[in-house]
Protein backbone atom coordinates (compact mmCIF):
# COMPACT_ATOMS: atom_id res chain seq x y z
CA UNK A 1 0.00 0.00 0.00
CA UNK A 2 1.42 3.01 -1.31
CA UNK A 3 2.76 5.36 1.93
CA UNK A 4 -0.80 7.58 3.76
CA UNK A 5 -3.05 5.79 2.10
CA UNK A 6 -3.78 3.68 5.89
CA UNK A 7 -7.48 2.10 5.61
CA UNK A 8 -9.90 4.02 7.63
CA UNK A 9 -11.29 1.18 10.45
CA UNK A 10 -14.89 1.16 9.18
CA UNK A 11 -12.97 0.91 5.01
CA UNK A 12 -11.01 -2.47 6.71
CA UNK A 13 -13.93 -3.94 8.22
CA UNK A 14 -15.87 -3.70 4.94
CA UNK A 15 -16.44 -7.55 3.83
CA UNK A 16 -15.03 -8.36 0.95
CA UNK A 17 -17.93 -8.42 -2.33
CA UNK A 18 -18.82 -12.14 -2.60
CA UNK A 19 -17.80 -13.24 -6.22
CA UNK A 20 -20.80 -14.34 -8.16
CA UNK A 21 -21.51 -18.47 -7.79
CA UNK A 22 -22.39 -18.34 -11.11
CA UNK A 23 -20.26 -16.15 -14.03
CA UNK A 24 -21.37 -16.83 -17.67
CA UNK A 25 -19.59 -13.93 -19.74
CA UNK A 26 -20.59 -13.93 -23.72
CA UNK A 27 -21.31 -17.69 -23.96
CA UNK A 28 -22.31 -19.22 -27.13
CA UNK A 29 -22.39 -22.93 -28.39
CA UNK A 30 -22.98 -23.44 -32.01
CA UNK A 31 -24.23 -26.39 -33.23
CA UNK A 32 -22.97 -26.53 -37.45
CA UNK A 33 -25.38 -23.47 -38.62
CA UNK A 34 -27.57 -23.46 -35.27
CA UNK A 35 -26.78 -21.41 -32.40
CA UNK A 36 -28.36 -22.77 -29.18
CA UNK A 37 -26.66 -20.61 -27.27
CA UNK A 38 -25.73 -16.79 -28.04
CA UNK A 39 -23.45 -14.65 -26.44
CA UNK A 40 -24.79 -15.34 -22.90
CA UNK A 41 -24.35 -12.82 -20.27
CA UNK A 42 -25.48 -13.82 -16.08
CA UNK A 43 -24.08 -13.94 -12.99
CA UNK A 44 -25.93 -15.43 -9.76
CA UNK A 45 -24.72 -15.04 -6.18
CA UNK A 46 -24.77 -17.14 -3.51
CA UNK A 47 -28.54 -18.63 -2.06
CA UNK A 48 -30.43 -16.89 -5.06
CA UNK A 49 -33.36 -18.90 -6.93
CA UNK A 50 -32.91 -18.41 -10.55
CA UNK A 51 -35.14 -19.22 -12.99
CA UNK A 52 -34.59 -20.32 -16.61
CA UNK A 53 -37.48 -20.11 -18.83
CA UNK A 54 -38.00 -20.33 -21.99
CA UNK A 55 -39.77 -22.56 -25.03
CA UNK A 56 -38.18 -25.91 -26.32
CA UNK A 57 -35.57 -25.49 -28.00
CA UNK A 58 -34.53 -21.65 -26.67
CA UNK A 59 -31.11 -23.33 -25.25
CA UNK A 60 -31.45 -24.14 -22.05
CA UNK A 61 -30.64 -27.39 -21.71
CA UNK A 62 -27.26 -27.08 -23.66
CA UNK A 63 -26.32 -23.79 -21.19
CA UNK A 64 -26.88 -26.14 -18.47
CA UNK A 65 -24.68 -28.59 -20.00
CA UNK A 66 -21.72 -25.90 -20.79
CA UNK A 67 -22.00 -24.97 -16.88
CA UNK A 68 -21.48 -28.49 -15.90
CA UNK A 69 -18.85 -29.04 -18.39
CA UNK A 70 -20.44 -31.87 -20.43
CA UNK A 71 -20.49 -29.69 -23.87
CA UNK A 72 -17.64 -27.16 -24.57
CA UNK A 73 -18.79 -23.61 -25.27
CA UNK A 74 -17.45 -22.03 -29.04
CA UNK A 75 -16.67 -18.79 -27.17
CA UNK A 76 -17.20 -17.10 -23.98
CA UNK A 77 -17.24 -18.39 -20.72
CA UNK A 78 -18.90 -20.28 -17.35
CA UNK A 79 -17.54 -19.88 -14.10
CA UNK A 80 -19.22 -21.80 -11.66
CA UNK A 81 -17.85 -21.31 -7.94
CA UNK A 82 -14.88 -19.69 -9.31
CA UNK A 83 -14.37 -22.88 -11.80
CA UNK A 84 -14.39 -23.08 -15.32
CA UNK A 85 -15.81 -26.12 -16.22
CA UNK A 86 -14.47 -26.68 -19.88
CA UNK A 87 -11.49 -26.96 -17.90
CA UNK A 88 -12.22 -28.30 -14.54
CA UNK A 89 -15.64 -30.32 -15.13
CA UNK A 90 -14.33 -33.12 -12.36
CA UNK A 91 -14.19 -30.03 -9.85
CA UNK A 92 -17.53 -28.50 -10.99
CA UNK A 93 -19.28 -31.77 -10.37
CA UNK A 94 -17.42 -32.21 -6.61
CA UNK A 95 -19.70 -29.04 -5.92
CA UNK A 96 -22.92 -28.81 -8.52
CA UNK A 97 -25.47 -31.04 -8.31
CA UNK A 98 -27.45 -31.60 -11.49
CA UNK A 99 -30.97 -33.31 -11.50
CA UNK A 100 -31.79 -34.06 -15.32
CA UNK A 101 -35.76 -34.18 -16.35
CA UNK A 102 -34.75 -38.05 -16.61
CA UNK A 103 -32.98 -39.02 -13.75
CA UNK A 104 -31.89 -42.95 -13.89
CA UNK A 105 -32.42 -45.15 -10.92
CA UNK A 106 -31.68 -48.48 -10.24
CA UNK A 107 -35.16 -49.60 -10.54
CA UNK A 108 -34.83 -52.95 -9.16
CA UNK A 109 -32.62 -51.28 -5.52
CA UNK A 110 -34.23 -49.81 -2.83
CA UNK A 111 -34.44 -45.74 -2.63
CA UNK A 112 -31.85 -46.15 0.46
CA UNK A 113 -29.72 -48.02 -1.31
CA UNK A 114 -29.96 -46.17 -4.43
CA UNK A 115 -28.75 -42.78 -2.66
CA UNK A 116 -25.96 -44.83 -0.15
CA UNK A 117 -24.43 -46.02 -4.14
CA UNK A 118 -24.69 -42.23 -5.16
CA UNK A 119 -22.84 -41.20 -1.94
CA UNK A 120 -20.18 -44.06 -2.14
CA UNK A 121 -19.31 -42.60 -5.55
CA UNK A 122 -18.90 -39.57 -4.20
CA UNK A 123 -16.12 -40.63 -1.78
CA UNK A 124 -18.46 -40.92 1.35
CA UNK A 125 -17.72 -43.39 3.68
CA UNK A 126 -20.13 -46.19 4.29
CA UNK A 127 -21.12 -45.40 7.78
CA UNK A 128 -21.67 -41.59 6.92
CA UNK A 129 -23.47 -42.70 3.96
CA UNK A 130 -26.16 -44.33 5.39
CA UNK A 131 -26.32 -41.78 8.30
CA UNK A 132 -26.79 -38.99 5.47
CA UNK A 133 -29.26 -41.25 3.08
CA UNK A 134 -31.68 -41.23 5.79
CA UNK A 135 -31.57 -37.67 6.68
CA UNK A 136 -31.99 -36.97 3.16
CA UNK A 137 -34.78 -39.24 2.59
CA UNK A 138 -36.32 -37.63 5.72
CA UNK A 139 -35.86 -34.13 4.00
CA UNK A 140 -37.20 -35.32 0.75
CA UNK A 141 -40.69 -37.30 2.96
CA UNK A 142 -39.82 -40.25 1.45
CA UNK A 143 -38.28 -42.19 4.99
CA UNK A 144 -41.36 -44.30 4.91
CA UNK A 145 -40.60 -45.34 1.55
CA UNK A 146 -36.74 -45.70 1.92
CA UNK A 147 -36.91 -49.52 1.81
CA UNK A 148 -39.23 -49.25 -1.52
CA UNK A 149 -38.34 -50.10 -4.66
CA UNK A 150 -37.49 -46.97 -6.76
CA UNK A 151 -39.68 -48.98 -9.79
CA UNK A 152 -42.48 -49.02 -7.61
CA UNK A 153 -41.86 -44.95 -7.34
CA UNK A 154 -44.45 -42.25 -8.93
CA UNK A 155 -42.90 -39.34 -10.64
CA UNK A 156 -43.23 -37.22 -7.96
CA UNK A 157 -41.07 -39.66 -5.66
CA UNK A 158 -38.71 -39.83 -8.32
CA UNK A 159 -38.06 -36.46 -8.18
CA UNK A 160 -37.57 -35.88 -4.77
CA UNK A 161 -35.11 -38.93 -4.43
CA UNK A 162 -33.92 -37.29 -7.55
CA UNK A 163 -33.27 -34.18 -5.52
CA UNK A 164 -32.15 -36.28 -2.45
CA UNK A 165 -29.59 -37.61 -4.50
CA UNK A 166 -28.24 -34.13 -5.96
CA UNK A 167 -27.99 -32.99 -2.48
CA UNK A 168 -25.99 -36.37 -1.12
CA UNK A 169 -22.76 -35.20 -1.82
CA UNK A 170 -23.49 -31.68 -0.30
CA UNK A 171 -23.53 -29.35 -3.16
CA UNK A 172 -23.15 -25.84 -3.70
CA UNK A 173 -25.36 -25.55 -6.67
CA UNK A 174 -27.93 -27.38 -7.57
CA UNK A 175 -29.28 -27.48 -11.00
CA UNK A 176 -32.27 -28.52 -12.12
CA UNK A 177 -33.94 -29.26 -15.52
CA UNK A 178 -37.80 -29.40 -15.50
CA UNK A 179 -37.59 -30.46 -12.45
CA UNK A 180 -41.69 -30.60 -12.28
CA UNK A 181 -42.30 -32.02 -15.34
CA UNK A 182 -45.27 -34.73 -15.07
CA UNK A 183 -45.61 -34.39 -11.06
CA UNK A 184 -49.19 -34.11 -9.98
CA UNK A 185 -50.36 -30.47 -8.90
CA UNK A 186 -49.70 -31.52 -5.11
CA UNK A 187 -46.44 -33.33 -5.95
CA UNK A 188 -45.36 -29.82 -7.66
CA UNK A 189 -46.26 -27.42 -4.19
CA UNK A 190 -44.26 -30.10 -2.22
CA UNK A 191 -41.70 -30.17 -4.09
CA UNK A 192 -41.55 -26.76 -5.07
CA UNK A 193 -41.38 -25.80 -1.03
CA UNK A 194 -38.66 -28.22 -0.80
CA UNK A 195 -36.49 -26.47 -3.16
CA UNK A 196 -37.29 -23.06 -1.38
CA UNK A 197 -36.88 -24.48 2.15
CA UNK A 198 -33.34 -25.84 0.96
CA UNK A 199 -32.17 -22.88 -0.82
CA UNK A 200 -33.66 -20.49 2.54
CA UNK A 201 -32.01 -23.09 5.41
CA UNK A 202 -28.57 -23.56 3.27
CA UNK A 203 -27.66 -20.87 1.43
CA UNK A 204 -27.64 -23.03 -1.59
CA UNK A 205 -27.63 -21.93 -5.00
CA UNK A 206 -30.60 -22.90 -7.18
CA UNK A 207 -30.90 -22.91 -11.18
CA UNK A 208 -33.77 -24.11 -12.32
CA UNK A 209 -35.09 -24.38 -15.98
CA UNK A 210 -38.64 -24.92 -16.65
CA UNK A 211 -41.57 -23.86 -19.33
CA UNK A 212 -43.88 -23.45 -16.05
CA UNK A 213 -43.92 -19.50 -15.94
CA UNK A 214 -46.56 -19.86 -12.65
CA UNK A 215 -44.16 -22.48 -10.79
CA UNK A 216 -41.25 -20.51 -11.63
CA UNK A 217 -42.70 -16.95 -10.07
CA UNK A 218 -43.31 -18.67 -6.75
CA UNK A 219 -40.14 -19.73 -5.68
CA UNK A 220 -37.54 -17.52 -7.79
CA UNK A 221 -35.64 -14.56 -6.72
CA UNK A 222 -34.78 -14.08 -10.69
CA UNK A 223 -36.37 -15.18 -14.06
CA UNK A 224 -34.49 -14.76 -17.22
CA UNK A 225 -36.14 -15.34 -20.42
CA UNK A 226 -34.61 -17.35 -22.52
CA UNK A 227 -35.69 -17.50 -26.17
CA UNK A 228 -33.63 -18.59 -29.63
CA UNK A 229 -30.61 -18.79 -27.56
CA UNK A 230 -30.54 -15.62 -26.35
CA UNK A 231 -31.37 -14.14 -22.79
CA UNK A 232 -33.99 -11.26 -23.61
CA UNK A 233 -34.64 -10.35 -19.97
CA UNK A 234 -34.02 -10.78 -16.73
CA UNK A 235 -34.26 -9.62 -13.04
CA UNK A 236 -37.25 -10.08 -10.22
CA UNK A 237 -41.28 -10.01 -11.53
CA UNK A 238 -41.30 -6.29 -10.40
CA UNK A 239 -38.11 -5.23 -12.33
CA UNK A 240 -39.46 -7.32 -15.56
CA UNK A 241 -42.63 -5.98 -15.15
CA UNK A 242 -41.25 -2.23 -15.32
CA UNK A 243 -39.31 -2.93 -17.95
CA UNK A 244 -42.42 -3.98 -19.58
CA UNK A 245 -43.78 -0.87 -18.83
CA UNK A 246 -41.01 1.11 -20.09
CA UNK A 247 -43.52 3.76 -22.11
CA UNK A 248 -43.59 4.61 -18.41
CA UNK A 249 -47.30 4.21 -18.29
CA UNK A 250 -49.34 3.09 -14.64
CA UNK A 251 -52.44 1.19 -15.36
CA UNK A 252 -55.20 1.57 -12.46
CA UNK A 253 -57.68 -1.17 -12.70
CA UNK A 254 -61.38 0.66 -11.15
CA UNK A 255 -64.51 -1.46 -10.50
CA UNK A 256 -67.42 0.61 -10.49
CA UNK A 257 -70.97 0.01 -9.91
CA UNK A 258 -72.07 2.36 -13.13
CA UNK A 259 -69.54 3.90 -15.09
CA UNK A 260 -71.39 7.92 -15.35
CA UNK A 261 -70.59 11.15 -16.84
CA UNK A 262 -69.37 12.83 -13.18
CA UNK A 263 -66.97 10.04 -12.60
CA UNK A 264 -65.46 10.19 -16.23
CA UNK A 265 -64.55 14.27 -15.66
CA UNK A 266 -63.30 13.47 -12.08
CA UNK A 267 -60.66 11.08 -13.44
CA UNK A 268 -60.25 13.01 -16.43
CA UNK A 269 -59.41 16.30 -14.19
CA UNK A 270 -56.69 14.90 -12.30
CA UNK A 271 -53.19 15.85 -13.27
CA UNK A 272 -50.91 12.86 -14.57
CA UNK A 273 -54.03 10.91 -16.40
CA UNK A 274 -53.52 10.26 -19.52
CA UNK A 275 -55.95 7.98 -20.73
CA UNK A 276 -59.32 6.33 -19.78
CA UNK A 277 -60.18 2.84 -21.21
CA UNK A 278 -63.71 2.25 -20.13
CA UNK A 279 -65.35 -0.67 -19.55
CA UNK A 280 -65.77 -2.50 -22.35
CA UNK A 281 -68.32 -5.48 -23.01
CA UNK A 282 -67.33 -8.24 -21.05
CA UNK A 283 -64.62 -6.80 -18.91
CA UNK A 284 -66.72 -6.86 -15.59
CA UNK A 285 -66.92 -8.33 -12.37
CA UNK A 286 -69.63 -9.60 -10.52
CA UNK A 287 -70.88 -6.19 -8.96
CA UNK A 288 -69.98 -3.86 -12.29
CA UNK A 289 -67.65 -3.11 -15.04
CA UNK A 290 -63.69 -2.66 -14.89
CA UNK A 291 -62.33 0.60 -16.32
CA UNK A 292 -58.26 0.91 -16.88
CA UNK A 293 -56.93 4.11 -15.99
CA UNK A 294 -53.33 5.14 -17.68
CA UNK A 295 -51.49 7.27 -15.61
CA UNK A 296 -47.59 8.82 -15.82
CA UNK A 297 -47.60 8.35 -12.11
CA UNK A 298 -49.17 6.18 -9.55
CA UNK A 299 -52.40 7.31 -9.35
CA UNK A 300 -54.31 4.62 -6.97
CA UNK A 301 -55.11 7.31 -4.02
CA UNK A 302 -56.25 9.95 -6.24
CA UNK A 303 -58.16 7.82 -8.28
CA UNK A 304 -59.92 6.03 -5.25
CA UNK A 305 -60.95 9.37 -4.08
CA UNK A 306 -62.16 11.01 -7.08
CA UNK A 307 -64.20 7.83 -7.74
CA UNK A 308 -66.08 8.30 -4.33
CA UNK A 309 -66.19 11.91 -4.75
CA UNK A 310 -68.10 11.89 -7.68
CA UNK A 311 -70.65 9.83 -5.84
CA UNK A 312 -70.03 6.66 -7.52
CA UNK A 313 -70.01 3.28 -5.66
CA UNK A 314 -66.68 1.67 -5.75
CA UNK A 315 -65.96 -1.82 -5.09
CA UNK A 316 -62.87 -2.77 -6.51
CA UNK A 317 -59.36 -0.74 -7.30
CA UNK A 318 -55.80 -2.31 -8.01
CA UNK A 319 -52.63 -0.89 -9.44
CA UNK A 320 -52.26 -3.63 -12.02
CA UNK A 321 -48.99 -5.23 -11.99
CA UNK A 322 -47.54 -8.21 -14.77
CA UNK A 323 -47.31 -11.65 -13.48
CA UNK A 324 -44.80 -13.69 -15.31
CA UNK A 325 -47.23 -15.17 -17.59
CA UNK A 326 -48.51 -11.70 -19.12
CA UNK A 327 -44.23 -10.76 -19.15
CA UNK A 328 -43.53 -13.62 -21.30
CA UNK A 329 -46.35 -13.14 -23.53
CA UNK A 330 -46.03 -9.40 -23.73
CA UNK A 331 -42.11 -9.92 -24.76
CA UNK A 332 -42.96 -12.88 -27.62
CA UNK A 333 -45.62 -10.13 -28.65
CA UNK A 334 -43.02 -7.46 -28.91
CA UNK A 335 -40.60 -9.50 -30.89
CA UNK A 336 -42.86 -10.67 -33.27
CA UNK A 337 -44.05 -6.96 -33.35
CA UNK A 338 -40.61 -6.23 -34.45
N1 LIG B 1 -26.25 -32.15 -29.83
C1 LIG B 1 -26.89 -31.29 -30.61
N2 LIG B 1 -26.65 -31.23 -31.93
C2 LIG B 1 -27.27 -30.34 -32.72
N3 LIG B 1 -28.17 -29.44 -32.30
C3 LIG B 1 -28.46 -29.44 -31.00
C4 LIG B 1 -27.86 -30.36 -30.08
N4 LIG B 1 -28.33 -30.11 -28.84
C5 LIG B 1 -29.22 -29.08 -28.98
N5 LIG B 1 -29.30 -28.69 -30.26
C6 LIG B 1 -30.12 -27.59 -30.78
O1 LIG B 1 -29.83 -26.44 -30.01
C7 LIG B 1 -31.03 -25.71 -29.73
C8 LIG B 1 -31.21 -25.55 -28.22
O2 LIG B 1 -31.53 -26.82 -27.65
P1 LIG B 1 -31.68 -27.05 -26.08
O3 LIG B 1 -31.93 -28.52 -25.87
O4 LIG B 1 -30.53 -26.45 -25.36
O5 LIG B 1 -33.00 -26.23 -25.76
P2 LIG B 1 -33.93 -26.25 -24.46
O6 LIG B 1 -34.26 -24.84 -24.14
O7 LIG B 1 -33.28 -27.05 -23.39
O8 LIG B 1 -35.21 -27.00 -24.99
P3 LIG B 1 -36.21 -27.99 -24.20
O9 LIG B 1 -37.04 -27.13 -23.31
O10 LIG B 1 -37.00 -28.59 -25.31
O11 LIG B 1 -35.37 -28.98 -23.47
C9 LIG B 1 -32.14 -26.45 -30.44
O12 LIG B 1 -32.33 -25.84 -31.69
C10 LIG B 1 -31.61 -27.84 -30.57
O13 LIG B 1 -32.17 -28.49 -31.70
Amino acid sequence: MTAGMTPTPAAAAAPPAEAPVIELKGLTKKYGATTAVNHLNLTISRGEIFGLLGPNGAGKTTTILMMLGLTEPTSGQARICGLNPAREALKVKRKVGYLPDDIGFYEDRTALDNLIYTARLNGISREEAVVKAAALLDKTGLSEHAGKKVGAFSRGMRQRLGLADVLIKTPEVIILDEPTLGIDPEGVRELLALISALSRDEQLTVLLSSHHLHQVQQICDRVGLFVQGQLIAAGDIRSLSEQLDEDGNYYVEVGVKEWLEPLDKAISALEGVTEIRRPAAGNRMEHGPIATIVCDRDLTAQIAEAVIHSGAELFYIRRKEYGLDDIYHRYFERREES
